[in-house]
C-alpha cells in the first residue's frame, strides 16, 4: 500500500514512529509537509502539486497537523480525500476537534460526561457565570490554548472575575468550568483507535500544579481503565468521529469525565509508559479500511 504522512517534520517521534510501523508492515511509505504542497483544483480532476511533481497514487495518508496550521493543514487532508485517499482522520473531525466548545457541545448531546462548562458573550455578569459552575474554585480556558496553555484556575471568586476580564479584554474567547478537585492534578488519556482501546496512561500534575500535561512538567505512567471509563472513551472518539483519537478525562465522584478529545494525540507519552506499539495499530486500521 501506499501511505503518506502529513507532518511538517520527519525527526518527530511520532512521525518516526508510523514510518517503521509502516515498513515493517511493507508498505510504501513517505512523509510529506502539508505546508508544501500546492492544491489544484479543476473539473473532476483534483490534484496536489508536491516539490516539482503531483502526487499519485495514493491509497492513505495519516495527518499529524499542528494545532498552528489547522486551516492550511485540513485543506490538504480534503484534497487527499477527493483523490480517493482514505484518511485515518476525517478532514470535517479534525476541525470539529480542533474548536473546545463545538467538542463539548458535540459530546454533550452524546450523554457524556463532562465537567459543567459555559460559554458566555455576556461579560459583565461574571457573578452570575460562576453560580453556573457551582463557584469557586473553578477553571478558565482560552478556546485555542493547548499543551495546558491558556489554562487557568481561579481560586476565588474576585480571581475568577479578573481573570475572566482580562481574557474579555483581550477579545480572547474562554469557557468557564468547573473544578473536579477530586482528580488530584491528574488525568487520563487514552489512546483510541478504530473503536478500541490500544493503551492507557495517568498524567499526574508536577507538585503544586492542577495541570497535569507532560508539557507542564507531568508525568506519566502506565493504567488499567475501569470499564465506565473504557465506554466513555470510545463513545467519546465515536461522538467526534475520530478513527484515532486521544480522549483526555478526569476521574470525578459522579465517574468519569471527558475533557477534551485530540485529533493527533502524540505518541511517544503513550508508547513509552505503556510499551506497546500503538504506530502498528494505526497502520493496521489503515489495512482494515483501505
Ligand atoms: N475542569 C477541570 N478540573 C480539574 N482539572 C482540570 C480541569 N480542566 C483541565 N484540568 C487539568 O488541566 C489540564 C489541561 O487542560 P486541557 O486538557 O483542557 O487543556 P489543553 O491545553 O487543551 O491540553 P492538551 O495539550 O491536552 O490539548 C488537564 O489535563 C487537567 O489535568
Ligand atoms: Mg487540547
Ligand atoms: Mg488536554
Amino acid at each position: 500500500m501506499n501511505i503518506k504522512i502529513l507532518s511538517r517534520n520527519p525527526n518527530l517521534y511520532s512521525t518516526k514512529r508510523l514510518v517503521e510501523a509502516a515498513k515493517k508492515r511493507k508498505h510504501d511509505v513517505q512523509v510529506i509537509d502539508p505546508l508544501k504542497c500546492d492544491l489544484v483544483i479543476e473539473k473532476r480532476n483534483p490534484n496536489i502539486y508536491y516539490k516539482g511533481e503531483y502526487i499519485l497514487d495514493t491509497d492513505a495518508i495519516i495527518p499529524r497537523i499542528g494545532a498552528s496550521v489547522t486551516f492550511y493543514g485540513t485543506a490538504v487532508v480534503r484534497q487527499f480525500e477527493m483523490m480517493g485517499a482514505f484518511s485515518t482522520i476525517d478532514s470535517e473531525a479534525l476541525v470539529r476537534s480542533r474548536d473546545k466548545l463545538r467538542s463539548l457541545q458535540v459530546l454533550s448531546r452524546a450523554k457524556i460526561g463532562l465537567p459543567k462548562t459555559v460559554f458566555t458573550n455576556y461579560s459583565r455578569d461574571v457573578n452570575g457565570v460562576i453560580q453556573q459552575v457551582g463557584g469557586t474554585p473553578l477553571v478558565i480556558k482560552l478556546l485555542e490554548g493547548t499543551q495546558g496553555l491558556g489554562v487557568v484556575l481561579a481560586e476565588t471568586k474576585n480571581a475568577a472575575k479578573s481573570v475572566i476580564e482580562a481574557f474579555n479584554g483581550l477579545q480572547a474567547r474562554v469557557i468557564v468550568q468547573e473544578f473536579i478537585k477530586e482528580a488530584k492534578g491528574a488525568d487520563i488519556r487514552v489512546f483510541v483507535v478504530d473503536g478500541h482501546v490500544v493503551g492507557a496512561m495517568k498524567r499526574q500534575g508536577k507538585e503544586g500544579e492542577f495541570r497535569s500535561n507532560l508539557h507542564q512538567g507531568g508525568s506519566a505512567e502506565v493504567i488499567e481503565l475501569s470499564d465506565e471509563e473504557e465506554i466513555a472513551a470510545i463513545k467519546a472518539a465515536k461522538a467526534m468521529r475520530l478513527g484515532v483519537a486521544g480522549v483526555d478525562l478526569l476521574q470525578s465522584s459522579r465517574g468519569p469525565l471527558i475533557l477534551e478529545v485530540n485529533s493527533s494525540p502524540g505518541l511517544e507519552g503513550i508508547e513509552k509508559a505503556t510499551g506497546k506499539d500503538i504506530a502498528r495499530s494505526i497502520i493496521q486500521y489503515i489495512e482494515k479500511n483501505v
